[in-house]
């Protein structure tokens, strides 16, 4: 089948009949096959808070290229870094203007703009940007210092995560995607709840205080960032269950922003339309609060966006099959990818609700963003 790059495509058309059947996918792995060259990188940038899921976002987006991200061979075992085949995750901490000391000094948490290095950050990135390498600063989280530099070689896909990749206009205006993670107060609260309490055995008291010193800088200086993001994964209480403060149950929205060059909206049923759909009945296994997805249009900092909305959980993670022979514009390669991936990391947190199933097809969209600018196809095998 030829695609729209006017590429041979190693995946065929199937017919609709199969597209609907129930059954689970079977594994497969991804490579990618060069078709022509563009220069420079493809470059895709992950806005949120610390301690919200960004590794394993991270993981579930690398891995849609083949090959496995890890940190640099041979490297400071503390490298904040990810490296695959085709994609390089960078952590923005390493552009961190002091360490853990010199913040002290400074009275400044790491979420104010001034502890940032914007500067080098964005000479890196351009470096990166015109096929460079560049000697990019280690900050080491455990010792609470810099590192000596480690090389990074110009990727075929560059991803910058972090507090603030969208904060700098001259950094922002480089990316070719940007996405954000809006994780709500309230559910962020009940997952370092989870997280400190449980593994890391912190007090509930010292939890809130950590939480409501880091609010004023976030709201400031992370927050704003959502406005010039092309899609926000928003992360709430569910509402499903009246009043529910667990943090367990959650109602997750894909916010995309309309006119996007290189990405299609992904849709439920009809494309513009809007949609209430509750899928628990004879192909799908609810239990109790259940499942409810919405798809329709919205407004974000005034502009026009498409939302798709999962709240809820699945109880079989393979019968998520029966949702994605629902849903279109996905960017999958065969039927059922995302149920494969989502069973492929069903261990991580999020795997059986909104946040696993959105970063997935926010994957599989960045997998698609790539081919059509680098103007070269991914085959999965
Ligand atoms: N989708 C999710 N559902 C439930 N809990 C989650 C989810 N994502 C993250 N968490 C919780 O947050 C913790 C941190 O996740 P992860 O390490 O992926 O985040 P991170 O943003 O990379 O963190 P850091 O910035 O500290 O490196 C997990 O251990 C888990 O408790
Ligand atoms: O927000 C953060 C990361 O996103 C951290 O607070 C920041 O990087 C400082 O790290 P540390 O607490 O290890 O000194």
């Amino acid at each position: 089948m030829a695609s729209a790059l006017g590429f041979a495509t190693a995946v065929r058309a199937r017919p609709v009949a199969a597209q609907k059947r129930a059954t689970a996918p079977k594994a497969r792995s991804a490579r990618v096959v060069t078709q022509a060259k563009r220069d420079g990188p493809v470059i895709i940038g992950l806005a949120a808070d610390s301690g919200c899921g960004k590794s394993t976002f991270m993981r579930r987006m690398t891995s849609l290229f083949g090959g496995k991200a890890t940190p640099p061979e041979g490297g400071n075992p503390d490298s904040n870094t990810l490296i695959s085949d085709t994609t390089t995750v960078l952590c923005l901490d390493d552009y961190h203007l002091n360490d853990r000391q010199g913040r002290k000094d400074s009275g400044l948490t790491a979420l104010n703009l001034k502890e940032q290095n914007f500067d080098l950050m964005y000479e890196q990135v351009k470096a990166l940007k015109e096929g460079k390498s560049v000697d990019k600063p280690i900050y080491n989280h455990v010792t609470g210092v810099f590192d000596p530099a480690e090389k990074i070689e110009s990727p075929e896909v560059l991803i910058l995560e972090g507090l603030h990749p969208f904060a700098d206009t001259r950094v922002r205006d480089m990316f070719d995607f940007k996405i954000y993670l809006d994780i709500s107060d309230e559910v962020k609260f009940a997952w370092k709840i989870q997280r400190d309490m449980a593994e890391r055995g912190h007090s509930l008291e010292s939890i809130k205080a950590s939480i409501e010193a880091r609010k004023p800088d976030f709201d400031a200086f992370v927050d704003p960032q959502k406005e010039f993001s092309d899609v926000i994964i928003q992360v709430l209480p569910t509402q499903l269950i009246p009043d529910d403060n667990e943090g367990k149950i959650l109602r997750v929205r894909m916010i995309m922003k309309e006119g996007l060059e290189n990405f299609d909206a992904p849709f439920l049923f009809d494309e513009g339309s809007t949609i209430s759909w509750i899928p628990c009945g004879r192909k799908l296994t609810c239990s109790y609060p259940g499942i409810k997805f919405f798809y329709g249009p919205d407004t974000f900092y005034g502009k026009e966006v498409t939302v798709l909305e999962m709240d809820g959980q699945f109880d079989k993670l393979e019968e998520l099959i029966y949702v994605e022979s629902h849903l279109s514009n996905t960017s999958t390669k065969f039927y059922g990818e995302i149920t494969q991936q989502m069973l492929k990391y069903q261990n991580g947190p999020g795997s059986n609700n909104g946040t696993g199933f959105f970063q997935t097809i926010v994957g599989l969209k960045v997998r698609e963003v790539y081919e059509r600018i680098a103007e070269k196809e991914v085959v999965v095998k």
